[in-house]
């Protein structure tokens, strides 16, 4: 199969891709390297001096224009545009994280200048916004600003010769897909072919820190969309451009002229960066006579819709959480699918503009996200809808097995159908325990919407005669619960978009004092902690990019209270792992274990590891599996070895000691945040 770089747009010029470039590192100060983000021609600024840029140029462009944001096209949007005309000039060259991702070196990050001492900060350097850079975000969010732009759509467009639907790498499907049905409902009308665009950005994925194993994911499932829109005549469009922040002008200007479209569909995303991308796509589509269309899909109940008795947005799921299950009792509209796209006329295989769309072929890598486990991983993780729903089907419907562990196909023959002791009736307690097959193993395809949240409740609803359960009381309750959690942290982060500018939603701990201590984040990255479940769900995490929910919690807790390392760089190195990598999801549960976020749970509620250890994998076989260096211990033995045998026999099993004694750390963590700035007497300075 041909490579990525063989891509080319239709009538337009090949853009290759280029190769991750060589690291390095800076000591420049965030205002610095903001400042150089203006000036330095060839670099791609990284990520928050791109906010910085956005936001002040959206600044500029508010002095200029104070009022009119909105309104039709104007010689006053004009120069808003212009602007951005300007700011890719800026970008051109290639990509360059030097100041944002250096794995050995020392580079430096810091809201302040004391904090640019620490080392290991390396990693999470420049996707910190500053405080008062989220709190200006957090103020207007881009949700709100996009929300005010589509609000009238566009008026006065031309036909055009196609519509064309933008699919992201968030609603990797057919069937419910609204901006899909929407789009095709609009071709239909016009009597327009229907074309589907995806963009692939290696740049966008570098400075989100998508993992491999998510891209193999993407290709696999674009693969099968492939062949079902060819079923249905309409040809799927694949594209590639490095330079994220030139996707809007790219689309607008040279793909849409291309397709001969004027019309764009695309289902909204919620992360600040790519909401960003889409005001900027529907402010270019005005100044080009294209009507962008942005709609609603990605969650159940879309953000910003649940609200206090105040009106005030809320913060606090469970209160969030009893809303949500109300408004889709009495509002149950909230759960109807979109119908199926229609199909083209097929006369469109032989149409010269788009015929060959037909024939491009989805690449096997993105390079700089090359998968060599890609074979292995389709075992686990098969591509498709068909197969989620299947995946779907075994969890409401068949009885837990034995663990599926590492390439062990989920859809495997030998599952015992039954409702009454089903994995989701037995998921109160099942939920917890990561030595069984209990969890429906879902979030790849939900984050990657090759299943919507709609289609599973819809399921769901049958197992209760069409009623949506939802509460604590049994498994199918707690289980939708769980689904409604991802709902509330997409909720969380379009409302305060500070969560995905690095900044805790809590300001009050930002100036927690973090440990630097690289060799500990190695041994945590590695499983070498000498705590048996951490070791043993980061080698999970390394070979599936897949953990259970408990071993998340645990593993997480451990790197930020126990080690006393900046969650921030857990949540990049779970990004940079998982096949389900999610911003919303992964940060809500970062800070839920950091006590930065929205949780109302008070920071010296700690969990400990070894407690958590006997509870969540009571027979062992989870650790047994994935430590092999403990495959034979019994009884507590495997939890806690280093305490539980004789210093001799312990040695023997080429196991390593604890790094970090529970007792100390847990004082250590306490004094941290209950004394934010502060370190404890004898800690050493950073
Ligand atoms: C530190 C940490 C990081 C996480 N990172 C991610 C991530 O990157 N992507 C991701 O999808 N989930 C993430 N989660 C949430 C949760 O752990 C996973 O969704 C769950 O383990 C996936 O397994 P499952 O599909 O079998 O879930 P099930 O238990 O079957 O739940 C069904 C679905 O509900 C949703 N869900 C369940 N729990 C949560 C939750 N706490 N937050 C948001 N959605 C939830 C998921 O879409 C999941 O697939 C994270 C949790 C923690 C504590």
């Amino acid at each position: 199969m041909p490579q990525l770089t063989l891509f080319s747009d239709i009538n337009s010029k090949s853009l290759a891709l280029s190769p991750k470039k060589p690291i390095h590192t800076s000591s420049a100060s965030p205002s610095s390297s903001r400042k150089a983000a203006y000036t330095k021609k060839g670099d791609e600024p990284n990520l928050w001096e791109l906010h910085h840029i956005q936001e002040d140029m959206a600044a500029i462009s508010k002095k200029r224009h104070s009022k009119d944001e909105v309104g039709t096209p104007s010689k006053k949007r004009r120069s808003e545009n212009d602007l951005d005309e300007g700011k890719d000039e800026e970008m051109k060259g290639p990509p360059d994280r030097s100041e944002g991702h250096d794995p050995q070196g020392g580079g430096v990050a810091g809201e302040k200048g004391r904090k640019e001492k620490r080392k290991n900060a390396y990693e999470i350097k420049g996707k910190i916004a500053t405080a008062e850079d989220a709190a200006r975000a957090d103020e207007d969010p881009p949700m709100n600003q996009l929300e005010r732009l589509i609000e009238n759509g566009q008026k006065d467009v031309e036909k055009g010769e196609s519509i064309v639907y933008w699919m992201r790498m968030e609603d990797l499907r057919v069937e419910d897909n609204s901006a899909l049905f929407k789009a095709s409902e609009k071709a239909h009308e016009f009597g327009l072919p229907l074309i589907v665009l995806f963009v692939l950005s290696p740049g966008d994925y570098r400075i989100h820190d998508r993992s491999n194993k998510k891209i193999d994911f993407i290709l696999r499932n674009l693969r099968v969309l492939k062949a079902k829109f060819n079923e249905l005549n309409i040809p799927l469009h694949i594209t590639s451009y490095d330079k994220r922040l030139q996707i809007p002008r790219r689309v607008i200007k040279e793909v849409l002229p291309s397709l001969g479209a004027k019309h764009l569909f695309a289902n909204i995303e919620y992360e600040v960066d790519e909401l960003r991308r889409d005001i900027a796509t529907v402010k270019l589509g005005r100044e080009n006579g294209v009507d962008v269309r942005c709609i609603h899909d990605r969650l159940v109940v879309p953000p910003g819709k649940i609200k206090s008795q105040q009106g005030k947005p809320m913060s606090v799921f469970s209160p969030w959480q009893r809303a949500w299950a109300k408004l889709l009792d009495q509002q149950p509209h909230y759960l109807d699918m979109s119908p199926f796209p229609k199909a083209n006329d097929e006369s469109i295989k032989s149409n010269d503009k788009f015929s060959k769309i037909f024939e491009e072929e989805i690449p096997d890598h993105v390079e700089g996200f090359e998968c060599p486990e890609s074979e292995k991983l389709k075992e686990i993780w098969p591509e498709g809808t068909d197969k989620a729903k299947e995946l779907l089907h075994r969890f409401l419907h068949t009885k837990p097995r034995q663990a599926q562990f590492q390439f062990t196909s989920p859809l495997n023959p030998g599952a015992e159908e039954s409702d009454k002791e089903s994995r989701v009736a037995q998921y109160q307690t099942g939920r917890n325990l990561v030595d069984g097959d209990n969890s429906s193993r879902l979030s790849p395809y939900l984050a990657a919407g090759v299943i919507s949240a709609r289609m599973v409740l819809a399921e769901a609803k049958k197992l209760k005669k069409g009623k949506l359960e939802s509460g604590r009381d049994t498994g199918v309750g707690m289980w939708v619960q769980e689904v409604s959690w991802r709902d509330f942290y997409n909720h969380v982060m379009a409302t305060w978009p500070r969560v995905s500018m690095g900044r805790p939603f809590l300001e009050k701990f930002a100036d927690v004092q973090w440990e630097t201590n690289e060799e500990h984040l190695q041994a945590w990255k590695d499983g070498k902690t000498g705590y048996p479940i951490v070791d043993a769900a980061m080698r999970a995490c390394k070979a599936r990019g897949w953990m259970e929910n408990r071993v998340r919690m645990v593993s997480a807790s451990f790197l930020v209270k126990s080690l006393m390392l900046d969650w921030r760089l857990g949540e990049k190195y779970f990004m940079e792992s998982f096949v389900d990598g999610d911003l919303a999801a992964n940060n809500g549960g970062w800070q839920w274990t950091a006590s930065t976020g929205t949780d109302p749970q008070p920071f010296f509620r700690i969990f400990n590891t070894l407690t958590q250890s006997e509870k969540c994998d009571p027979t062992g076989a989870y650790i047994r599996y994935w430590v092999p260096e403990l495959k034979n211990l019994k009884g507590k033995a495997v939890h806690d070895p280093f305490h539980q045998m004789p210093k001799s026999d312990f040695k023997k099993l080429g196991y390593p000691e604890p790094i970090v004694e529970h007792k100390k750390s847990r004082e250590r963590a306490l004094f941290r945040y209950k004394n934010v700035g502060e370190k404890e007497e004898g800690a050493e300075e950073n």
